[in-house]
């Protein structure tokens, strides 16, 4: 894996590879046609977060392409850990978008680990200190990986802002299962 590590402050990083996924427009149709889409009935990170996109979560009774498992594996052995939550987001268009956050749970945790892989078209990932300040803008798209750890959920924010014009990307996010600390 041709990994690039950007370290953050207060033990915060992010790596990412570029292209690490070949087949991901395979991928977005298979996705884009047969995952269980829903919109956030529910509120997921707090009240305030707008969080216009549809999601879905994949249980072992979705019907899903091997190379998801793949990658699983593939992750799982480069981070030492157990990624068993596998979930999508779709941004149909420039329009969807989820607000500055750190994943619910993560947030209060020391250490946390998340895995996207990005399908589809690129649009802005934003990370910046909690609470605000200057952010970092990464473009991801056309199978890149992103990979946020150490205290990211905690110490840093992360968004899609919402832009003018995008085509649709959807994410593949893989996380392990977090106890409330
Ligand atoms: O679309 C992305 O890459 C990020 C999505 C995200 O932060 C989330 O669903 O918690
Ligand atoms: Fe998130």
């Amino acid at each position: 894996m041709a990994l690039e590590r950007t370290n953050l402050e207060e033990g915060a990083w992010v790596d990412i590879a570029r292209g690490w996924l070949s087949g991901h427009a395979t991928l977005f149709d298979h996705f884009a046609q047969r995952a269980p889409w829903r919109t956030e009935e529910r509120v997921m990170y707090d009240s305030k977060v707008e969080v216009p996109r549809l999601v879905a979560t994949l249980g072992p009774e979705d019907d899903v392409p091997p190379i998801v498992e793949a990658m699983r594996r593939a992750l799982e052995r480069k981070y030492e850990t157990s990624f068993s939550r596998t979930s999508l987001a779709y941004y149909r268009d420039g329009h969807d978008s989820v607000a500055w956050h750190g994943d619910y749970i993560a947030r209060k945790m020391e250490s946390a680990l998340v895995a996207t892989v990005s399908l589809g078209s690129p649009r802005n990932f934003l990370l910046r200190k909690t609470g605000g300040g200057p952010s970092i803008a990464f473009p991801l798209g056309h199978g890149d990986l992103v990979v946020m750890g150490g205290s990211c959920q905690r110490t840093y924010q992360h968004a899609i802002p919402k832009v003018a014009r995008a085509a649709a990307r959807i994410a593949l996010m893989y996380r392990p299962v977090w106890k409330e600390p």
